[in-house]
């Protein structure tokens, strides 16, 4: 008979083992060193038939940037079920279990990267992040002149070399930018241990992480870690980069790294593979189509505890609104509730007046980090509008000025 149980310390290796096989990695040959330290047992819930792990959800403990705030989130991760045992309703149950488990910790919302998009609207989920993948022709494409101001760029220098070199300044830059971009996630010295791991196997054919750092004296302004990957053809170089992530804080240090990434010599093509929807490099390019742009989806966020999340993020405009939240997997967390927000407040409480707007929890969830407009979720037919008028003013105050990023799947 399969059971559930909570995850122990000791279980990483036969959980890491079911996790390589359901995602068809050979996992052979490898130390497990980084993935080992963020495995936080006590919030894995295990599926067990004998002494077989057979089942698996994970969450880590991190903070998650929403518009206007931090907030804590569950960050939901490796969900696998043995090939033997699927179809069952196994990954229901897990699934269900680690939600109350996320909302009794306090934490109001859960977020993920799904492996098929097909899995977790039913578990209250929404798609509330897109990202923007760029396959750059780098002959083609470069910073258009007129953008390019040398005299903004006077002062600025840049440093390049393997990542490990430059985590001081890197770690530094994203701390402080974390709070910035909805969709940001905290990273403790772990989570750089993770991001910055330089194995042979999380290069994927490419060579060892590099970083290259914008400086204003000796102040870190921008980054990127990117890996190359030299080839060659019968007409020449025909060399790649990878770009991992690459933030700035101001437009100017953003310029020149990109600048830099475009003109590494025997390479012909940039990829991004997480871009952000507003990537700032789009409206810095001579011909935006030769960025070979494609979108495809991000983070899905489901919402634990609506008053909490609410309250806790910004509103781009004044709103005060009466919300009728339906949650059908966990009705504890649906209900009738009264949001007042703002540029720099907001409180959200139960209420038993009359709602003006009516949605399920995915499609809040799909609105609430700024990536989605209730608009066009209505157009759809996933919002009703219960009192005239109340979509026009809702609509603007639930977005942001930053489209919300999802920078590194975990
Ligand atoms: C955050 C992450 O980790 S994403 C990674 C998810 N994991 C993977 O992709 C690894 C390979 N796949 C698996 O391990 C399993 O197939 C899982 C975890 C996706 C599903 O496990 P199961 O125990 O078979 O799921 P379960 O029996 O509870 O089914 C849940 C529902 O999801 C549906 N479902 C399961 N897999 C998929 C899928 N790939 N696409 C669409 N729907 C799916 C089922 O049909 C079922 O629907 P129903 O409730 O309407 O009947």
């Amino acid at each position: 008979m399969v059971t559930l149980r909570t995850g122990a310390d000791g279980d990483f290796d036969q959980v890491n083992q079911l996790v390589q096989r359901t995602f068809l990695n050979d996992g052979g040959g490898r130390e497990w060193d980084e993935e080992r330290a963020l495995f936080e047992p006590a919030r894995s819930v295990l599926a067990v038939d004998g002494d077989e792990v057979v089942g698996h959800v994970g969450t880590y403990t991190r903070e998650l940037t929403v518009p206007g705030g931090v907030l804590p989130a569950g960050f939901v991760t490796v969900v696998a079920v043995a090939g033997t045992h699927r179809r069952r309703g196994l990954a229901s149950a897990m699934l269900t279990r680690q939600l109350g488990e996320i909302r009794d910790r306090g934490e109001p919302l859960a977020l993920l990267w799904a492996s098929e998009g097909g899995i977790y609207g039913r578990y209250g989920y929404g798609l509330a992040s897109r990202r923007l993948g760029f396959e750059i022709d780098r002959r083609e494409a470069r910073i258009d002149g007129s953008r390019f101001d040398k005299t903004r760029l006077d002062g600025l220098r840049l440093s390049a070399g393997p990542a490990a070199g430059h985590r001081a300044q890197v770690t530094a830059l994203y701390e402080q930018l974390r709070p910035s971009r909805p969709g940001f996630a905290s990273r403790d010295s772990r989570w750089w241990d993770y991001r910055l791991a330089d194995q042979a196997w999380h290069r994927g054919g490419s060579g060892p992480l590099q970083g290259v750092v914008c400086h204003d004296g000796d102040t870190p302004v921008g980054y990127a870690l990117y890996r190359f990957r030299s080839d060659w053809d019968n007409s020449g170089p025909n060399g790649e980069i990878g770009v991992m992530e690459a933030i700035a804080a101001t437009p100017a240090a953003y310029t020149m790294v990109w600048d830099f990434l475009l003109n590494v010599d025997l390479t012909r093509k940039v990829g991004l593979w997480l871009g952000a929807v507003d990537e700032p490099l789009q409206y810095l390019a001579n011909d935006p189509r030769r960025l070979g742009m494609r979108m495809g989806d991000g983070l899905w966020a489901r919402l634990l505890d609506v008053p909490a999340a609410l309250s806790g993020r910004r509103y781009a405009t004044e709103v005060d609104v009466v919300l009728d939240v339906v949650d059908e997997l966990l009705p504890g967390s649906g209900g009738v509730f009264r949001l007042r927000g703002g540029p720099d407040h907001a409180t959200c409480e139960p209420t038993t007046d009359e709602p003006h707007l009516r949605l399920d929890t995915a499609t809040l969830a799909a609105v609430y980090l700024g990536g989605n407009s209730l608009g066009s979720l209505a157009a759809a037919g996933r919002v009703d509008e219960l009192h005239p008028g109340s979509m026009t003013t809702t609509a603007p105050a639930f977005t942001w000025t930053r489209a919300p990023q999802g920078l590194e799947i975990f």
